[in-house]
């Protein structure tokens, strides 16, 4: 381990047993933030995530001049100030390791009369915005990236936007939102077209918020001169979160785990049908609505996997479970095929390959190819890994830990607090062996 890193010690310990409820979902906690504090009103957050990037988000807006009470953790009282009602910051927003945090805030602070500046870690720093700047530029925004498209972004006064029609050349939810967010300010009707459609969180909160919005899968349309009225929003629990334990329990011999109350939104659950076809025995219990999201009991119970070519169409429903997916891939008999998955090169690190490093000093064999790669299943050894500074590859190391012969050593996890705080001990708690290490 490196100096003054944190790490974990994991290894094979006993079957996965329990009951357990992840926190609460990113993509909602972001959004739940933003659109509460443009409302007019005052609005509730229950199951508001308490991790490193939601409250990014929520630093931010108090910067901008927001209040916000916390009454107990996982809640959030949000006392909006419509909105044109923002105030500027001198000092620069900082984002964090949430590129859901930036982009979605490069569309709504281009609609402001003041001027910003979004800066980010290192992993952020990293990744490309021209996708939101390209198309916010179209829609009058003045916006000045780093070089070669990357943070820190300039944002300048806006001088009035006008709306635009797009097509999106990804299948990203992050650009589709931030020009619907922009598209608030804008004169006209904002449209987005996707090359496969996304999560539709921002499109059913607007909605939800008063907002006039017409969506369907790989479309949404708005317009501005509307308002937003405060309302009370009931975060569900995270799927993303959810998947380190459902691909767990399948593939350690002997266990069960019911996962409470999770989100369900058929544009998240891309790895359900995956798993499933790859042999999973996952079933869904008290299915019902929570906050105008679905959600249901997942109970899970180990079986064995046969690889599968991912079918294209499930991999944007998928898209943070990648990682997961390879360390089930990877306890599969066979092998299994990912395509048409490049995005994974620019999230918090290029998840294909660290990955695909770890699972290789692990005795696993993976062939990369530019958007995917080929997974031989077989017998996972022990080893040092490394998660890159990525919270969802340090924790899809853990669960492949839980089905290798040896102890897995695994590198810089400090990050896993981004998403999914706590994850060490839940997992503990359900059978996991896992140690924290200290440098
Ligand atoms: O809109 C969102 O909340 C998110 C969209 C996805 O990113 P892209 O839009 O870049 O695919 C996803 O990877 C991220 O974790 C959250
Ligand atoms: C890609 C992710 O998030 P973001 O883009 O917000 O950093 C993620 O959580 O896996």
């Amino acid at each position: 381990m490196q100096q003054g890193q944190q790490g974990w010690i994991a290894i094979r310990d006993r079957p996965l047993r329990g009951e357990l409820t992840v926190p609460g979902d990113k993509s909602v906690s972001h959004r739940a933030i933003m659109l509460a504090s443009l409302a007019d009103g005052v609005s509730r957050i229950e199951g508001f995530l308490e991790g490193e990037d939601a409250r990014a988000t929520e630093a931010i807006f108090r910067q901008l001049g927001v209040r916000i009470e916390t009454p107990e953790p996982g809640a959030r009282i949000v006392h909006g100030v419509g909105l044109d009602g923002l105030r500027p910051s001198v000092q620069p927003l900082d984002c964090g390791n949430a590129g859901t945090a930036m982009r979605l805030l490069s569309g709504l602070l281009a609609g402001q009369r003041f001027d910003s500046v979004l800066v980010g870690d290192a992993s952020l720093s990293k990744r490309p915005m021209r996708r939101v700047t390209g198309p916010l530029a179209r829609m009058g925004a003045c916006i000045e990236t780093g070089p070669d498209g990357r943070p820190p972004l300039r944002i300048h006064a806006s001088n009035g936007l006008q709306s635009i029609e797009f097509e999106s050349e990804v299948a990203s939810a992050q650009v589709k939102s931030a020009l619907l967010l922009a598209g608030l300010y804008a004169n006209g009707e904002t449209v987005v077209r996707e090359p496969q459609p996304t999560r539709d969180y921002s499109e059913r909160m607007l909605a939800a918020f008063g907002w006039p919005v017409a969506f369907s899968p790989g479309i949404a349309r708005l317009s501005g001169g509307h308002r937003l009225r405060a309302t009370d929003v009931a975060v569900p629990a995270d799927f993303s979160s959810a998947a380190f334990f459902l691909v767990a329990a399948t593939v350690v011999a002997g266990s069960e785990l019911r996962l409470r109350r999770v989100g369900m939104n058929p544009r998240r659950t891309g790895l359900l049908h995956v798993l499933r076809a790859m042999g999973a025995d996952i079933v869904e219990e008290n299915a019902g609505e929570q906050g105008g999201e679905p959600v249901a009991d997942l109970r899970v119970r180990s079986a064995p996997l046969r690889g599968i070519a991912v079918p294209r169409e499930h991999v944007a429903d998928m898209i943070d479970e990648f990682p997961a997916l390879f360390v089930a891939a990877a306890c599969a008999e066979g092998t299994t095929t990912v395509r048409g998955a490049a995005e994974l090169r620019v999230k918090e690190s290029d998840r294909i390959a660290t990955v695909a490093t770890g699972l290789r000093a692990l005795g696993i064999r993976v062939d990369e190819t530019p958007d995917g790669a080929t997974i031989h299943g077989g017998r996972l050894r022990g080893g040092v890994v490394g998660s890159h500074g990525d919270h969802r590859v340090a924790m899809a190391f853990a669960v492949a830990a839980q089905c290798a012969t040896d102890a897995v050593t695994i590198n810089d996890v400090a990050n896993v607090a981004t998403s999914f705080p706590g994850f060490d001990a839940l997992a503990r708690g359900a059978g996991f062996g896992l140690e924290v290490a200290e440098s």
